[in-house]
């Protein structure tokens, strides 16, 4: 069975590389140029530079040429998704499509599996999330997802699938908290490089990441989501890796807050529209989601850090 990944960015990449080694992979990018760079080159230089790839991994610029896959993993932006499936809509249908972008879509605050239901109801909807850097899988070292897709019978055949040698994939029908851990997560991650920029302290950082899973773990039980898959993979672990490691990018977005440094604004960082998407529900539905809020007043220039700091430890002593 060949599979198909949409958007040759880090994640897209690194996916095709490590699943190419098992089974044939064809890998789409949107830019004529990219195409024939990756097909020249047969790596990635543009976003993941030094990652060769694998015979099987077959670099297509035709949507025309997945036809053939009944499996199509989606890794481009939370925010370009609706868009992206509404203009194929026609070639997707009928297929299972695997979400592997992380967020929350503003306007909706809907995750990327409702979108994917949303815009086409004749597919399959799947995700796949969870602690992992784009230049660990694609190195091959070791790593572990979760896929959520509400069909567990399709679920099993999707992990087994997509798990190869050093990939060990986990699964959930528990679609809703699969989405909402890997898109929560971001928003704390930029609050912890925030914090750590502006030289708070370790303490701090610890204490942000426990109160932001406080904070994710009330925003999925409202929205009915199972708790212990928010402790698992793509809750628990995606929070652990992306507020400690400097390979994050929500995480560096963060930091330069804190510094008072400029960001590159080209960089993918899905945290950002994720925190006002969820401030925004959060408002709507009247719960109490205070990192997230200053996340996007910090991001909006409504804030600056150390009134951000001053809402966040003025707030009520309570019961932990
Ligand atoms: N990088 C990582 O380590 C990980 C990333 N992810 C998630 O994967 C998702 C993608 O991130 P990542 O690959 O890192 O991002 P990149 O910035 O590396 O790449 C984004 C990709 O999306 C494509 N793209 C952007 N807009 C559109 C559009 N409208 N239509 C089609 N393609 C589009 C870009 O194409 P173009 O170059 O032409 O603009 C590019 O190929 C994010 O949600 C991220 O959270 C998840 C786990 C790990
Ligand atoms: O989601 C990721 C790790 O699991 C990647 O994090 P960033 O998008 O912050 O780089």
């Amino acid at each position: 069975m060949t599979l198909a990944i949409l958007g040759a960015g880090a994640f897209g990449t690194a996916l095709a590389i490590s699943i190419s080694h098992d089974r044939p992979v064809q890998l789409w990018a949107r830019d004529a140029d990219q195409v024939a760079d990756m097909k020249a080159a047969r790596e990635n230089t543009l976003r993941l530079p030094g990652c060769p790839f694998p015979d099987d991994l077959r670099v297509i610029g035709d949507l025309g040429d997945i036809s053939g896959s009944e499996t199509v993993l989606l890794a481009i932006p939370m925010q370009k998704l609706r868009d992206f499936l509404t203009r194929h809509h026609d070639i997707l249908s009928g297929k299972t499509l695997v979400a592997c972008c992380k967020g929350m879509e503003l306007g909706t605050g809907v995750g990327p599996v409702s979108v994917i239901r949303d815009v086409i109801p004749g597919a399959e909807a799947a995700i796949l999330t969870g602690p992992s850097f784009a230049a660990d899988i694609a190195r091959g070292l070791p790593t572990a997802l979760t896929l959520a897709c509400g069909d567990d019978e399709r679920g099993a055949i999707l992990q087994h699938d997509l798990s190869t040698a050093n990939l060990r994939i986990y699964r959930t029908t528990d679609t809703i908290g699969a989405e909402l851990g890997g898109a929560l997560k971001n928003v704390i991650a930029i609050a912890c490089g925030a914090v750590m920029g502006a030289g708070l302290g370790e303490s701090a950082r610890a204490a942000l990441m426990t109160r932001g899973y406080a904070e994710m773990q009330r925003l999925a039980e409202y929205l009915g989501a199972d708790p212990t898959t928010l402790a698992g993979l793509s809750g628990f672990g995606d929070l652990t890796l992306t507020c400690t490691s400097e390979q994050s990018r929500n995480y560096r977005l963060g930091r330069s807050l804190g510094e008072g440094n400029s960001f590159d604004a080209k960089t993918t960082v899905e945290g950002a529209a994720t925190a006002q998407a969820v401030h925004d529900m959060a408002q709507d539905h009247g719960l109490d989601m205070p990192i997230t809020s200053v996340v996007a007043a910090l991001l909006e220039n409504r804030l600056d850090m150390k009134t951000a700091m001053k809402r966040l430890l003025s707030r009520p002593l309570k019961e932990e």
